[in-house]
């Protein structure tokens, strides 16, 4: 393991940020630290970062007790959501900064500085100012520099954050090619399930100061440990007392067999190359999404009478034991 956080426990004033978290983070992966907004992924990342400090617990950063050490100390790279360059300087000499002040030789900082430049796509733009590119470009810049110093973690927190939805996608993509060639053991902090599921290794679901579920993006869709992790990582539909995935209740016009529910469709939604309906049955309204050619084979409009079926791989959570985070989503 290349990061073991034990019992960490953080307050502000009476506020509990973290409450005994406990997580290990493998070595050379890509781990999501996911959940709502203000349920501690930073303060825990930060943590690691030794930008702030835990008031009880552990961090051991490759073997080594980091509890105590100071942030130049531990070897990380940090990447924020707004990235704080050197206005004035080049980004040749932004991504090298780190490398003079460690007063590297200049051969070996320009051919290293060439190198991450060209990782990161920005060879062009070497001797443009921060100021001349654009946010995505900026934030690749950002990860260049947090490279360059060859830190054993990288630290990043919501780095793509403050950029528009296609741009975030296409730096979303990149950052697991660019793992994909580094490998180096990286941890980063969102609030979007799409950006964790699709593009890390692991990922630890925090909620509340908690750790809900740790697991890769195919344990937390397909088997989530609780209700609040299966509300978080996608939309779900109440059928009888269990939570299930619209996508895994199927529409049929024959006679119900047992476990289906027959209802009156009441919504119809089309949704680009999907369908989405509501069925009024007995225990109230169900969500079923179904792709637009199923749709039209069942001739279905507002009124009909339609039955649903869960489909026998779904994943489903007892619906009943809503926790105290679901209950506020
Ligand atoms: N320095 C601080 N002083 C007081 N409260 C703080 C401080 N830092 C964080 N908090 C509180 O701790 C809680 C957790 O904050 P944190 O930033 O870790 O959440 P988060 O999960 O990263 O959320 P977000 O995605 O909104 O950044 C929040 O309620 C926040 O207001």
């Amino acid at each position: 393991m290349s990061i073991e956080i034990s019992g960490v426990n953080k307050r502000f004033g009476d506020f509990v940020a973290l409450d005994d978290v406990s997580v290990s983070i493998p070595s050379g992966r890509l781990t999501a630290l996911l959940g709502p907004s203000g349920g501690g992924k930073s303060t825990l990342l930060r943590i690691i970062a030794g930008l702030e400090t835990a008031d009880s617990g552990s961090v051991e950063i490759e073997g080594v007790d980091a509890t105590k050490l100071p942030p130049q100390k531990r070897n990380v790279g940090f990447v924020f959501q707004h990235y704080a360059a050197f206005k004035h300087l080049s980004v040749r000499r932004n991504v090298s900064f780190g490398l003079e002040i460690r007063k590297r030789p200049k051969d070996e900082i320009r051919s290293r500085v060439d190198e991450l430049l060209a990782l990161v796509h920005l060879e062009q733009f070497a001797d443009r100012l921060p100021s001349q590119l654009s946010g995505g470009q900026r934030q690749r810049m950002a990860l260049a520099r947090a490279l360059a110093v060859q830190p054993t973690v990288l630290l990043l927190d919501e780095p793509f954050g403050a950029l528009d939805a296609k741009v975030r996608k296409e730096l979303r993509d990149w950052l697991r090619r660019l793992h994909d060639e580094v490998h180096v053991t990286t941890v980063f902090v969102t609030h979007d399930q799409e950006e964790a599921l699709e593009v890390s290794d692991e990922i630890v679901v925090i909620n509340e100061g908690r750790v809900e579920q740790i697991g890769s993006p195919d344990d937390l869709y397909d088997r989530p440990a609780n209700d609040f992790v299966m509300r978080f990582l996608g939309p779900v539909t109440t059928l009888g007392d269990q939570l299930v995935r619209p996508h895994d209740l199927h529409l049929h016009g024959g006679d119900p067999e047992p476990g289906d529910v027959t209802g009156t469709v009441t919504r119809i939604t089309r949704i680009g190359f999907e369908m989405r309906l509501e069925v009024l049955v007995d225990g109230g309204p169900v969500t079923v999404t179904t792709t637009r050619n199923a749709f039209l084979g069942l001739g279905l409009e507002v009124g009909s009478t339609v039955v649903v079926r869960a489909d026998p791989d779904a994943s489903t959570v007892g619906a009943g034991a809503v926790s105290a985070g679901a209950k506020a989503s």
